[in-house]
């Protein structure tokens, strides 16, 4: 008998529809009402939040960590899935990822659809998290994101579409995993997201986005006092307009780290241009490049690095580039 812990978060698959198609939380969750019910598999619940996922904060994950972490050293489970909303599900996700050591099943999943809307796939869509979470093959794969019959990398997963119930892609190389009506079948195993645990989540961390014609005007607003790092999304493979990165040379210079991710939906964010803004100036004046994840999941990783005691260039960088 496995013993899976569910943690319901709040999201759209614990809402319902009002008769002007109005969507809000609800008192109650009605994923409570559904009885589910395995041979195997012995089911715990507990309603740990119930937010919309954009009214999710770092201090939020932080307690989801510390829940999940109790489940696994002092309560004997096998696994978690955690319900969320979709919205801030791969933020949630990489937080985990990124702060639990790999081992036992951790699985997010949500809906996009309420619960009492006609297709709804929240039910659904918790029994096959439930599966993923219960099968011994899900260990060691990192934090896990199971959506519409796919199952996808914290790492890499992102939110694609506003209302599609496939939402949930993995630009760079595709899903993990995929279930069938009896089967779970893994095709690769994504290499492991360096880890740091936190105690804390302080920290002032914007994201500014590049675009063509981009002045220093939104950089030259920033108030250094206040500031404990930046994450720029870059135009291409990591450059950036020459006024822009004028600009933000008076961050480097006060110490700021700033991370460079890409703009693009798809690959990954290098050094490799350099004429004035070109990657690899960036890079040469201290800018980290941190490949593989997108703007808010940058975000989350230079503030886990910071609340983690890293400091200057020497220590962030290779944690933010790996
Ligand atoms: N489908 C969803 O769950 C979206 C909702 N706005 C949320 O993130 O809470």
């Amino acid at each position: 008998m496995k013993k899976i812990l569910i943690l319901h978060t709040g999201g759209t698959i614990s809402m319902a529809e009002d008769e002007n198609g109005h969507v809000s939380p609800n008192a109650t969750n009605p994923m409570n009402a559904v009885n589910m019910q395995f041979d195997e598999i012995d089911l715990v619940t507990e309603d740990i939040f119930n937010l919309p996922s954009p009214h999710v904060t770092l201090t939020d994950m932080l307690v989801l960590k510390n829940r999940i972490k109790k489940a696994f050293i002092s309560e004997n489970f096998d696994g978690v899935v955690i319900t969320h909303g979709t919205d801030t599900l791969e933020e949630t996700a990489f937080f985990l990822d990124t702060t639990l050591s790999r081992g036992k099943p951790i699985v997010l999943t949500g809906a996009m659809r309420s619960s009492n809307e006609l297709g709804t796939d929240g039910i659904y869509n918790l029994l096959t998290a439930i599966r993923v979470a219960a099968d011994s093959n899900s260990s060691d794969r990192g934090v896990l994101v199971v959506m519409n019959d796919e199952i996808h990398s914290a790492r890499y997963v992102t939110k694609t579409h506003t209302t599609n119930v496939s939402t949930f892609q993995t630009p760079t190389h595709g899903p993990v995993g995929l279930l069938t009506k009896n089967k779970i079948i893994y095709f690769h195993k994504d290499s492991e997201n360096q880890h740091l645990d936190v105690a804390t989540v302080h920290g002032n961390v914007p994201i500014v986005k590049a675009f063509a014609g981009m002045t220093g005007e939104i950089l030259d607003l920033l108030d250094l006092e206040k500031l404990d790092g930046i994450v720029i999304e870059a135009l291409g493979a990591g450059n950036l307009p020459p006024i822009a990165s004028q600009s933000l040379q008076r961050l480097l210079d006060a110490k700021v780290p700033v991370v460079l991710v890409s703009r693009c939906f798809n690959g990954i964010a290098e050094p490799v241009y350099s004429y004035q803004g070109g990657g690899s100036q960036l890079y040469e004046a201290g800018v980290m490049f941190a490949d593989e994840v997108n703007s808010q999941k940058a975000r989350i990783k230079l503030i886990i690095a910071l609340n983690a005691g890293l400091k200057n260039l020497s220590e962030l960088r290779p944690f933010l580039e790996n």
